[in-house]
């Protein structure tokens, strides 16, 4: 179960994107995060595995705080964590089957890792996955040589051989086409029951985020205006959501300065996707 806690996230440029959010995923719900442009959608799921680095408030997986891990011991618990990436973050040079596996590399030796040598398990399960994501027969196939939906399978199928406890998933959507996003939403409702864990995505169509999720996650300016069942988001519910009609932010925050920087974000990402 994933529990936030009053999240306050603000940027070193003074920027408050989020002002204390609090919410639970748990089960195998998909949860659809929505909201306009700059609502504080990325930064609350990049929150959540610390690529970005949350400024206050708690965030627990599974009844670990993550935001008291320090670098090691939160490498380890990303293994928890799959993530999703809107451009999909494969090594192009790669090949399906390397790509995927680097989703097992947080489980192996440093030895193993820089030989990229995988226990049996971990190949068989790789293959196992890529036919549930729909690219059975493509494993040696270059990353460089997939189209968009192509590529974000394997995003997909990297993240769930991590055999995480939950999936987030950032705009997994948004460089695709319509037929190619509902697939990729289908495949995900799919993971999410057969793998009996919750997902967590942040998504801009909201015609999407209806259609699939069973519970909508509504940001407005950095605050959480709406959580509630998927049938519960009326007009109404949408007006607060991109409008802020009922809502203001709250201005009386202190802001406290931190020090991310763009390298520390892309190294930790590397980190969510290798485990490593
Ligand atoms: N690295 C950063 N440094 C400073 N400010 C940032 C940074 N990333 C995001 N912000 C600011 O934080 C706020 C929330 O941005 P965020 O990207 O989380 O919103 P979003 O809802 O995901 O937007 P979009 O739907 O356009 O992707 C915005 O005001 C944005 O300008």
């Amino acid at each position: 179960m994933l529990e936030v806690t009053d999240l306050r996230k603000v940027y070193a440029t003074g920027d408050e994107a989020l002002h204390g959010v609090s919410t639970t995923v748990d089960g195998n719900e998909i949860v659809a995060m929505i909201g306009p442009s700059g609502a504080g959608k990325s930064t609350f799921i990049r929150c959540i595995n610390r690529l970005t680095e949350p400024t206050e408030g708690e965030i627990r997986l599974d009844g670990t705080e993550l935001t008291a891990l320090d670098a090691g011991e939160m490498k380890a618990a990303r293994r928890n964590i799959g993530m999703v990436f809107q451009e999909y973050n494969l090594v192009e040079r790669l090949t399906v089957m390397e790509n995927v596996l680097s989703g097992r590399l947080g489980y192996v030796s440093n030895w193993a890792a820089l030989r990229r040598t995988f226990p049996q398990k971990d190949v068989e399960m790789a293959y196992d996955v890529l036919e549930t994501v729909g690219l059975g027969g493509m494993e040696n196939k270059r990353a460089d040589e997939l189209s968009g939906g192509q590529r974000q399978r394997v995003g997909i199928a990297r993240a769930v051989v991590q055999e995480p406890t939950i999936l987030l998933a950032d705009e997994p959507t948004s460089s695709l086409d319509p037929e190619t996003s509902h697939a990729v939403m289908e495949l995900l409702t799919e993971i999410a029951a057969k793998r009996d864990i919750p997902i967590l995505i942040n998504i801009h169509e909201v015609h999407l985020a209806v259609e699939y999720a069973d519970r909508i996650l509504g940001l407005h300016d950095g605050s959480l205006v709406f959580d509630g069942p998927t049938t519960d988001l009326d007009d109404n519910a949408k007006d607060v959501i991109y409008r802020g009609e009922t809502i203001a932010g709250d201005s009386s925050l202190s802001v406290v300065s931190e020090s991310d920087t763009v390298t520390d974000e892309s190294d930790r990402e590397q980190s969510a996707v290798t485990g490593d």
